[in-house]
Parts: structure tokens; sequence; C-alpha cells
């Protein structure tokens, strides 16, 4: 029997699974719905949809299960909109929102329906939005965590994650709180220091004009996240303001530890400060999509000539590699260069590396 799946906002997230979905699961049928109207014809005619319906009633009333997927202060008042239409009886409701708390206490609205309400965060994405940055695998070895109460039914919750087992990702479970706190630490307080960051270069650009041209490498890095959309990040921190308060006060604690140390020109303490952070931050899991995403980095030495990198580009796109990222780390004159390649697996990097070869290129791969 055909399960018809309603998918409401069909951007980077919404998009990412419906196609996934679509692709790993048999007899579905997805339906999807978006405010914006140029979102949701796009997303049908990539693919990402089977069909597009014109109201939220006409996604979900025939709906065996609903996946919201728009900014969380949206989630909210559809939850509330969704509460007051017919659905069909034992139909799942889950979310993927960067906050939990908010959400699912809204959503005990379901509580007295055959509603069953399973708040979700995958724990991967992207600083792009949109529909056309959606990607059928963008939750690989992600950890997607879900957040059922005591009193979800067992067998709802596995319905759900038999529907997510082809995104490969690690589910796990949390409560809605855990989730707030941890996420804010790892995720959402970084973006505000990562949006700081660009804005304290922005000023300084009065002083020195030559600020953006010389953001190189790290500052690219750790700012990669501050182009991420503003409304979906105004309404976490409004969403998240209790963590987000606990950690602006933990970070000025930290700031004026080290500020302190390079005052007193405390070489021993910074040196130690830079130390401990490496040595967690290298321990990190870079396998599964957690903190650091799992991109599998191929580097090429290149001459510099004009036209080399679609030359490396164009024999990868030949053999249908496709690469996430591309960087030149270095290159002078006279001597060779090094393209740094970043694949989504590691069995696309071996077909690089093997194309690429035998077009003469020396390979290295970081250990
Ligand atoms: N981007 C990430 O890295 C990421 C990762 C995990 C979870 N999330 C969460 O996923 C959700 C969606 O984020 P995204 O990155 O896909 O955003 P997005 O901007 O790419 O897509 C959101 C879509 O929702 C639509 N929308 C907004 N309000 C709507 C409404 N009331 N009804 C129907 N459609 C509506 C928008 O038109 C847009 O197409 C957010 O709650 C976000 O917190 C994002
Ligand atoms: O990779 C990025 O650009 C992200 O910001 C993804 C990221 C994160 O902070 O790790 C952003 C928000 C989500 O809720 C989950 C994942």
């Amino acid at each position: 029997m055909t399960r018809n799946i309603a998918v409401i906002g069909l951007g980077l997230i919404g998009g990412s699974l419906s196609l996934n979905i679509r692709e790993t699961q048999e007899n579905v049928h997805m339906i999807g719905y978006d405010i914006n109207k140029d979102q949701l014809h796009l997303a049908k005619s990539l693919g990402v949809i089977d069909e597009e319906a014109s109201s939220i009633e006409c996604a979900c009333e025939k709906a065996d299960i609903i996946i919201i997927a728009v900014p969380v202060t949206h989630a909210v008042a559809l939850c509330e909109k969704l509460a007051s239409l017919k659905l069909k009886k034992g139909v799942i409701i889950t979310d993927v929102g960067s906050t939990k708390t908010k959400i699912v206490e809204t959503a005990n609205i379901f509580a007295h329906q055959d509603v069953h309400f399973i708040g979700g965060h995958p724990m991967a994405g992207s600083h792009k939005s949109g529909v056309a940055a959606a990607k059928v695998h963008l939750f690989e070895n992600a950890y997607y965590i879900l957040t059922p109460s005591e009193h979800t039914a067992e067998e709802k919750v596995s319905e759900l994650k038999q529907l997510l087992q082809g995104t490969k990702s690690q589910l796990i479970e949390m409560t809605p709180s855990e989730h707030d706190r941890v996420a804010g630490v790892i995720s959402h307080f970084p973006h505000i220091i990562a949006a700081s960051l660009v804005h304290q270069a922005k000023k300084y650009k009065k002083q020195n004009e030559l600020t953006s041209k010389l953001a190189a490498g790290g500052f690219r890095d750790i700012t990669r996240i501050a182009s991420s959309s503003p409304v979906m990040w105004r309404d976490i921190l409004i969403h998240n303001q209790q963590s987000m308060l606990e950690l602006f006060d933990e970070w000025a604690l930290e700031m004026e530890e080290i500020k302190e140390m390079v005052r007193s020109l405390d070489a021993e303490g910074i040196f130690n400060y830079f130390e401990e952070a490496k040595n967690f931050r290298d321990g990190l899991p870079v396998k599964e999509k957690g903190a650091i995403p799992s991109f599998y980095d191929l580097y090429v030495d290149v001459p510099d000539y004009p036209g080399i990198i679609s030359e490396v580009t164009g024999y990868l796109a030949e053999e249908r590699i496709s690469i996430t990222n591309l960087r030149i780390l270095e290159t002078r004159e006279d001597i060779y260069g090094v393209l740094r390649l970043s694949l989504q697996k590691e069995e696309d990097r071996e077909k690089a590396r093997i194309c690429l070869e035998s077009h003469g290129y020396g390979t290295f791969i970081p250990s």
C-alpha cells in the first residue's frame, strides 16, 4: 500500500529528506507544500516531490506521515494549524527544527488525538538554503536526534525510524531540553561567534581597506557558517534563549581567562590553552558527520598555468565524480601548487585519485 508523505517546507532540509525518502523507500508518494511557490515548483521539477499541494490542508489531510521542515517559529505555528485540521487517524508528525523544547511543548496539543508527534533534528546541514541546495545523501553518517516522550507509542517511533533508515544517519534519542543545551554549545552559539567575527572585521575595514582581501583560510574557515540563513538563525536564538544567555556568560569568562594570559604574557598558559583545544578538536570524530563534516580530502599537485583547474575538474566530470569543495592551497610561479579537493565519500576520493593519477597528476591523501 502506498504511503502518502507530506513535506511542509521544501528548502535545504525538507528537500534533502524528501529526495532521500523518495529514492530509498518503496511505495511512497511525496506531497510537498511551501509558502514560496517558486520553491514548490522547483522541488517538483527537480524530482524532489511527486505532487505539489496548493495548501497545507491538501498536503496533510491525506498524509500518513507529515514532515515539518520550516524555520522553528513557523514550526510552532504549523503545529497549531495542524491541530485544527482533519488529519488521518494514526498519522505521525515529525519536524527537523534545530531547537526542540518549544516545538515539542506545542505539539502536546495533539496528545488527545490519534496523532503522534515525534520531534526530530538531523545534525547535518549547510550554510546554503533552498531546495536547489538539497542533497540526497546530506544526512549520511550524521547524528539524527529524535525526542519521543515516554508517552509516544513505540511502534510509531519504529515506523519513523524505518522511514529515515535510508538517510544512513545515526538515529539517537534525547529529551528536548538535553537537545537544546547541547545543540546550543556545539551549533547555536558557534553561529553567534562566527557572525560576531565578521562584524569585527567589517568594522575594522573602515580603518584598513585591505581587511577583506587579506581574510584568508583561517578567517574563511571559522566564518563559513556566518553565511547561513538569517531567518533560520533569528528563530533558533529566540527559541533557545535560555541556553544562549548562559553560554554568553560562560563565553565572557572564557575570554577573560585568555585575555588575562595575554595581558600578563603568560607564555605557558597560552601554550596550554591552544594545546588543550587542539587535543580536544583533533580527537573529535571525523568519519561521522558530527562536529567535523566527513569530507574526504585529496591533495593534487598542479602546475601553475591558466586553465589548470578546469582541466582537473573536467577529468573528474568525465567520470561523473562530484566534488564538494575545491581550494588552491599554494600556487607560486615556477613551482607546483596544491589543489585540495573535498569529496563526499571515500569511494569517490579513491576514484578521483585513480582518475587524476592516470592523467599524470601526483596526488596525496592526508592521514
Ligand atoms: N540548514 C541547516 O543546516 C539545518 C540543519 C538541520 C536542521 N535545520 C532546520 O531545518 C528547518 C529548515 O531549514 P532549511 O535550512 O531547510 O531552511 P530553508 O530556508 O532552506 O527552507 C525553509 C523552507 O520553508 C518554507 N517555509 C517557511 N515558512 C513556511 C510555512 N509556514 N509553510 C510552508 N513553508 C514554509 C520556506 O519558503 C523555505 O522554502 C529549520 O527549522 C532549521 O532550523 C537546518
Ligand atoms: O554545516 C553547517 O553549515 C551547519 O551550520 C549545520 C548545522 C550545524 O551547526 O552544525 C546547523 C544547524 C543545524 O541545526 C544542524 C547543523
